[in-house]
Protein backbone atom coordinates (compact mmCIF):
# COMPACT_ATOMS: atom_id res chain seq x y z
CA UNK A 1 0.00 0.00 0.00
CA UNK A 2 1.60 3.35 -1.14
CA UNK A 3 2.42 5.85 1.69
CA UNK A 4 -0.08 9.06 2.77
CA UNK A 5 2.25 11.51 1.74
CA UNK A 6 5.25 10.52 -0.25
CA UNK A 7 7.99 12.78 -0.74
CA UNK A 8 10.77 12.27 -2.81
CA UNK A 9 14.11 14.25 -3.24
CA UNK A 10 12.33 17.53 -2.67
CA UNK A 11 14.13 20.94 -2.37
CA UNK A 12 12.52 24.59 -2.90
CA UNK A 13 14.48 27.20 -3.50
CA UNK A 14 14.01 30.82 -2.57
CA UNK A 15 16.36 32.63 -4.73
CA UNK A 16 19.92 31.40 -2.59
CA UNK A 17 18.11 30.12 0.16
CA UNK A 18 17.16 26.43 0.00
CA UNK A 19 14.36 25.67 2.60
CA UNK A 20 14.28 21.88 2.00
CA UNK A 21 17.40 20.23 0.51
CA UNK A 22 16.74 16.55 -1.12
CA UNK A 23 14.05 15.67 1.17
CA UNK A 24 12.95 12.23 1.03
CA UNK A 25 10.34 11.09 3.70
CA UNK A 26 7.00 8.85 3.76
CA UNK A 27 4.33 9.12 5.78
CA UNK A 28 1.43 6.66 6.27
CA UNK A 29 -2.48 6.49 6.77
CA UNK A 30 -2.90 6.68 10.68
CA UNK A 31 0.13 8.21 11.78
CA UNK A 32 0.48 11.17 14.16
CA UNK A 33 3.86 12.19 12.75
CA UNK A 34 5.42 15.06 14.58
CA UNK A 35 8.44 17.09 12.34
CA UNK A 36 10.68 19.01 15.10
CA UNK A 37 13.13 21.79 14.18
CA UNK A 38 14.18 25.33 15.15
CA UNK A 39 12.88 28.50 12.96
CA UNK A 40 13.90 28.79 9.56
CA UNK A 41 14.35 24.54 9.28
CA UNK A 42 11.84 24.78 6.63
CA UNK A 43 8.62 23.27 8.37
CA UNK A 44 6.34 25.66 6.94
CA UNK A 45 7.76 25.15 3.53
CA UNK A 46 7.07 21.49 3.65
CA UNK A 47 3.31 22.21 4.43
CA UNK A 48 3.11 24.25 1.72
CA UNK A 49 4.58 22.04 -0.81
CA UNK A 50 2.28 18.78 0.80
CA UNK A 51 -0.74 21.14 0.81
CA UNK A 52 0.06 21.74 -2.86
CA UNK A 53 0.32 25.67 -2.38
CA UNK A 54 3.53 26.06 -3.76
CA UNK A 55 5.69 23.70 -6.31
CA UNK A 56 8.70 22.10 -5.78
CA UNK A 57 11.99 23.50 -7.61
CA UNK A 58 12.79 19.13 -8.30
CA UNK A 59 11.84 16.02 -6.64
CA UNK A 60 8.15 15.77 -5.92
CA UNK A 61 5.56 15.15 -3.35
CA UNK A 62 2.22 13.07 -3.09
CA UNK A 63 -0.64 13.20 -1.62
CA UNK A 64 -2.57 9.74 -2.05
CA UNK A 65 -5.89 8.81 -0.89
CA UNK A 66 -6.94 11.43 0.78
CA UNK A 67 -10.59 13.11 -0.73
CA UNK A 68 -9.94 16.69 1.85
CA UNK A 69 -7.38 17.91 3.87
CA UNK A 70 -7.70 20.09 6.66
CA UNK A 71 -5.03 22.89 7.23
CA UNK A 72 -4.06 24.60 10.35
CA UNK A 73 -1.34 27.33 9.48
CA UNK A 74 0.95 28.88 11.63
CA UNK A 75 -0.71 32.19 11.69
CA UNK A 76 -4.45 32.40 12.85
CA UNK A 77 -6.23 32.86 9.70
CA UNK A 78 -9.53 32.63 10.76
CA UNK A 79 -11.76 36.37 10.87
CA UNK A 80 -11.24 38.34 13.89
CA UNK A 81 -13.82 40.32 14.20
CA UNK A 82 -16.72 37.35 13.17
CA UNK A 83 -17.80 35.45 16.07
CA UNK A 84 -16.88 31.63 16.66
CA UNK A 85 -20.31 30.56 15.16
CA UNK A 86 -20.33 33.04 12.36
CA UNK A 87 -16.60 31.73 11.13
CA UNK A 88 -17.76 28.31 11.59
CA UNK A 89 -20.78 29.25 9.44
CA UNK A 90 -18.49 31.07 6.76
CA UNK A 91 -16.27 27.67 6.50
CA UNK A 92 -19.01 25.08 6.08
CA UNK A 93 -20.67 27.80 3.07
CA UNK A 94 -17.24 27.74 1.45
CA UNK A 95 -16.40 24.31 1.46
CA UNK A 96 -20.76 23.26 0.84
CA UNK A 97 -21.02 21.46 3.98
CA UNK A 98 -24.91 21.09 4.28
CA UNK A 99 -26.37 23.26 6.70
CA UNK A 100 -27.83 20.69 8.66
CA UNK A 101 -24.64 18.68 9.19
CA UNK A 102 -22.69 21.86 9.63
CA UNK A 103 -24.84 22.52 12.84
CA UNK A 104 -24.33 19.18 14.03
CA UNK A 105 -20.75 19.18 13.47
CA UNK A 106 -20.48 22.44 15.39
CA UNK A 107 -21.99 21.63 18.01
CA UNK A 108 -20.35 18.26 18.22
CA UNK A 109 -16.71 19.95 17.98
CA UNK A 110 -17.24 22.76 19.94
CA UNK A 111 -18.51 20.61 22.59
CA UNK A 112 -15.14 18.40 22.39
CA UNK A 113 -12.77 21.27 22.23
CA UNK A 114 -14.64 22.74 25.51
CA UNK A 115 -15.58 26.37 23.29
CA UNK A 116 -19.53 25.94 23.44
CA UNK A 117 -20.24 28.73 25.80
CA UNK A 118 -18.09 30.89 23.99
CA UNK A 119 -19.28 30.72 20.36
CA UNK A 120 -21.08 34.40 20.13
CA UNK A 121 -17.54 35.25 21.09
CA UNK A 122 -15.47 37.42 18.62
CA UNK A 123 -12.36 35.69 17.38
CA UNK A 124 -10.66 38.30 18.01
CA UNK A 125 -11.00 38.14 21.27
CA UNK A 126 -10.05 34.47 22.43
CA UNK A 127 -6.66 33.69 23.78
CA UNK A 128 -4.14 32.33 22.00
CA UNK A 129 -4.74 28.40 23.65
CA UNK A 130 -8.55 28.98 21.94
CA UNK A 131 -7.87 30.83 19.01
CA UNK A 132 -5.94 27.41 18.03
CA UNK A 133 -8.77 25.21 18.91
CA UNK A 134 -11.42 27.25 16.80
CA UNK A 135 -8.65 26.61 14.03
CA UNK A 136 -8.92 23.14 14.72
CA UNK A 137 -12.33 22.77 14.45
CA UNK A 138 -12.69 24.42 11.42
CA UNK A 139 -10.39 22.10 9.91
CA UNK A 140 -12.39 19.25 11.15
CA UNK A 141 -15.55 20.99 9.68
CA UNK A 142 -15.08 19.35 5.98
CA UNK A 143 -14.06 15.94 7.95
CA UNK A 144 -11.02 15.16 6.43
CA UNK A 145 -8.81 11.93 6.06
CA UNK A 146 -5.56 14.37 6.73
CA UNK A 147 -5.19 17.33 8.94
CA UNK A 148 -2.22 19.51 8.80
CA UNK A 149 -0.96 21.43 11.43
CA UNK A 150 1.97 23.74 11.59
CA UNK A 151 3.38 25.04 14.58
CA UNK A 152 -0.27 25.06 16.22
CA UNK A 153 1.10 25.21 19.90
CA UNK A 154 3.87 28.09 19.23
CA UNK A 155 2.89 31.09 21.61
CA UNK A 156 0.18 29.00 23.46
CA UNK A 157 0.27 28.67 27.67
CA UNK A 158 1.38 24.80 28.61
CA UNK A 159 -1.90 24.10 29.50
CA UNK A 160 -3.44 24.72 26.53
CA UNK A 161 -0.91 23.14 24.85
CA UNK A 162 -1.25 20.11 26.63
CA UNK A 163 -5.41 20.22 26.47
CA UNK A 164 -4.64 20.54 22.56
CA UNK A 165 -2.30 17.73 21.87
CA UNK A 166 -4.47 15.52 24.09
CA UNK A 167 -6.99 16.43 21.18
CA UNK A 168 -4.65 15.57 18.94
CA UNK A 169 -4.33 12.21 20.51
CA UNK A 170 -7.71 11.75 20.46
CA UNK A 171 -8.44 12.37 16.80
CA UNK A 172 -5.07 9.88 16.15
CA UNK A 173 -6.80 7.21 17.75
CA UNK A 174 -9.63 8.04 15.88
CA UNK A 175 -8.04 6.91 12.81
CA UNK A 176 -7.13 10.42 11.52
CA UNK A 177 -3.98 11.23 10.08
CA UNK A 178 -1.96 14.07 11.45
CA UNK A 179 1.39 15.92 10.58
CA UNK A 180 2.23 18.50 12.97
CA UNK A 181 5.40 20.68 13.11
CA UNK A 182 6.71 22.16 16.37
CA UNK A 183 9.69 23.73 17.75
CA UNK A 184 8.83 21.99 20.67
CA UNK A 185 10.86 18.92 21.64
CA UNK A 186 8.12 17.73 24.65
CA UNK A 187 5.20 17.28 22.52
CA UNK A 188 7.00 14.50 20.71
CA UNK A 189 5.72 12.40 23.30
CA UNK A 190 2.28 12.28 21.55
CA UNK A 191 3.87 11.12 18.15
CA UNK A 192 3.58 8.11 16.74
CA UNK A 193 6.88 8.68 14.59
CA UNK A 194 8.87 11.86 14.03
CA UNK A 195 11.31 13.49 12.19
CA UNK A 196 13.82 16.07 13.03
CA UNK A 197 14.22 18.87 10.39
CA UNK A 198 17.66 20.65 10.36
CA UNK A 199 18.36 23.62 7.74
CA UNK A 200 15.98 21.86 5.06
CA UNK A 201 17.48 18.02 5.82
CA UNK A 202 15.75 15.25 7.76
CA UNK A 203 18.80 14.55 10.03
CA UNK A 204 16.60 11.50 12.02
CA UNK A 205 13.56 9.59 11.55
CA UNK A 206 11.55 7.05 13.77
CA UNK A 207 9.40 6.78 16.79
CA UNK A 208 11.24 8.19 19.80
CA UNK A 209 12.49 5.51 21.32
CA UNK A 210 14.44 4.36 18.23
CA UNK A 211 15.98 7.47 17.52
CA UNK A 212 16.98 8.37 21.69
CA UNK A 213 18.41 4.60 21.11
CA UNK A 214 20.32 4.92 18.17
CA UNK A 215 22.33 8.27 20.16
CA UNK A 216 25.98 7.05 20.62
CA UNK A 217 26.98 9.09 23.55
CA UNK A 218 27.06 8.55 27.45
CA UNK A 219 25.92 12.05 29.24
CA UNK A 220 26.63 12.66 32.63
CA UNK A 221 24.71 15.19 34.74
CA UNK A 222 26.24 17.58 36.80
CA UNK A 223 24.77 20.02 39.68
CA UNK A 224 26.44 22.74 40.84
CA UNK A 225 26.42 26.52 41.89
CA UNK A 226 30.24 26.66 40.25
CA UNK A 227 28.55 25.81 36.98
CA UNK A 228 30.51 28.38 34.38
CA UNK A 229 33.91 27.00 35.94
CA UNK A 230 33.95 23.76 36.43
CA UNK A 231 32.65 23.44 32.52
CA UNK A 232 35.45 24.53 31.05
CA UNK A 233 37.35 22.06 33.40
CA UNK A 234 35.09 19.59 32.25
CA UNK A 235 35.77 20.38 28.28
CA UNK A 236 38.71 20.22 28.54
CA UNK A 237 39.03 16.36 29.60
CA UNK A 238 39.92 13.92 26.85
CA UNK A 239 36.70 11.86 27.08
CA UNK A 240 34.46 14.44 27.12
CA UNK A 241 33.10 15.81 23.32
CA UNK A 242 30.61 18.45 24.67
CA UNK A 243 29.42 20.58 27.96
CA UNK A 244 26.06 22.35 27.96
CA UNK A 245 24.07 24.26 30.03
CA UNK A 246 20.62 22.56 30.26
CA UNK A 247 18.83 25.08 32.94
CA UNK A 248 20.76 24.54 36.24
CA UNK A 249 22.86 21.81 35.32
CA UNK A 250 25.77 20.64 32.88
CA UNK A 251 24.95 18.09 30.54
CA UNK A 252 28.43 16.48 29.87
CA UNK A 253 29.01 14.35 26.72
CA UNK A 254 30.90 11.71 25.99
CA UNK A 255 32.96 10.40 22.39
CA UNK A 256 31.44 7.40 23.52
CA UNK A 257 28.42 5.76 24.75
CA UNK A 258 30.09 4.25 28.00
CA UNK A 259 28.20 5.92 30.75
CA UNK A 260 30.14 4.14 33.33
CA UNK A 261 34.09 5.42 32.04
CA UNK A 262 32.22 9.05 31.56
CA UNK A 263 31.29 8.89 35.07
CA UNK A 264 34.12 7.58 36.06
CA UNK A 265 36.57 10.60 34.62
CA UNK A 266 33.97 12.89 35.20
CA UNK A 267 34.28 12.27 39.21
CA UNK A 268 37.64 12.23 39.58
CA UNK A 269 38.47 15.07 37.47
CA UNK A 270 36.03 16.98 39.81
CA UNK A 271 37.62 15.63 42.96
CA UNK A 272 35.63 16.92 46.52
CA UNK A 273 34.52 20.15 44.20
CA UNK A 274 31.20 18.33 44.02
CA UNK A 275 29.06 15.91 46.26
CA UNK A 276 28.98 12.41 44.81
CA UNK A 277 25.05 12.81 44.48
CA UNK A 278 25.28 15.50 41.95
CA UNK A 279 27.22 13.78 39.60
CA UNK A 280 25.26 10.94 37.74
CA UNK A 281 24.70 8.71 34.29
CA UNK A 282 21.93 10.72 32.77
CA UNK A 283 19.32 9.25 29.89
CA UNK A 284 19.27 11.31 26.88
CA UNK A 285 16.34 13.58 26.29
CA UNK A 286 14.93 14.35 23.11
CA UNK A 287 16.81 17.92 23.31
CA UNK A 288 20.26 16.47 23.84
CA UNK A 289 19.86 14.11 20.72
CA UNK A 290 18.48 16.45 18.72
CA UNK A 291 21.60 18.99 19.43
CA UNK A 292 23.79 16.24 18.33
CA UNK A 293 22.34 15.56 15.21
CA UNK A 294 22.24 19.48 14.54
CA UNK A 295 25.87 19.77 15.54
CA UNK A 296 26.86 16.55 13.53
CA UNK A 297 25.09 17.86 10.24
CA UNK A 298 26.81 21.52 10.96
CA UNK A 299 30.21 19.45 10.51
CA UNK A 300 29.08 17.03 7.71
CA UNK A 301 28.04 20.50 5.71
CA UNK A 302 30.92 22.53 6.64
CA UNK A 303 33.57 19.37 5.43
CA UNK A 304 32.06 19.39 1.92
CA UNK A 305 31.91 23.44 1.53
N1 LIG B 1 8.55 32.92 0.29
C1 LIG B 1 9.80 32.91 0.71
N2 LIG B 1 10.73 33.73 0.17
C2 LIG B 1 12.02 33.72 0.57
N3 LIG B 1 12.50 32.90 1.53
C3 LIG B 1 11.64 32.07 2.12
C4 LIG B 1 10.25 32.01 1.76
N4 LIG B 1 9.63 31.08 2.52
C5 LIG B 1 10.59 30.56 3.33
N5 LIG B 1 11.79 31.16 3.09
C6 LIG B 1 13.06 30.82 3.77
O1 LIG B 1 13.20 29.42 3.77
C7 LIG B 1 13.73 28.96 5.03
C8 LIG B 1 12.75 27.99 5.66
O2 LIG B 1 11.56 28.70 6.05
P1 LIG B 1 10.28 27.99 6.69
O3 LIG B 1 9.27 29.08 6.93
O4 LIG B 1 9.87 26.85 5.86
O5 LIG B 1 10.87 27.49 8.09
P2 LIG B 1 10.13 26.99 9.39
O6 LIG B 1 10.81 25.77 9.86
O7 LIG B 1 8.66 26.90 9.14
O8 LIG B 1 10.42 28.14 10.44
P3 LIG B 1 9.48 29.32 10.98
O9 LIG B 1 8.85 28.79 12.21
O10 LIG B 1 10.47 30.41 11.27
O11 LIG B 1 8.50 29.64 9.90
C9 LIG B 1 13.98 30.20 5.85
O12 LIG B 1 15.32 30.58 5.67
C10 LIG B 1 13.05 31.23 5.24
O13 LIG B 1 13.54 32.54 5.42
Amino acid sequence: MSAMIEATDLTMRFGAVEALRGLTISIQRGELFALLGPDGAGKTTFFRLVAGLVTPSSGRVEVNGVRTFGLVPQRFSLYEDLTIDENLHLRARLYDVPDALAKTRTADLLARVGLDRFRTRLAGALSGGMKQKLALVSALMTQPELLLLDEPTTGVDPVSRREFWILLNQLHHEGLTLLVSTPYMDEAEYASRLAFLDRGQITAIGTREAIVGDYPRALVEVRSHDRMQLRRRLAALPGVDDVSLFGTRLHVRGRTGEGPALLAEVRQALGDAVGAGDVRVLAPSLEDVFVWHSEQHAREAEAVA
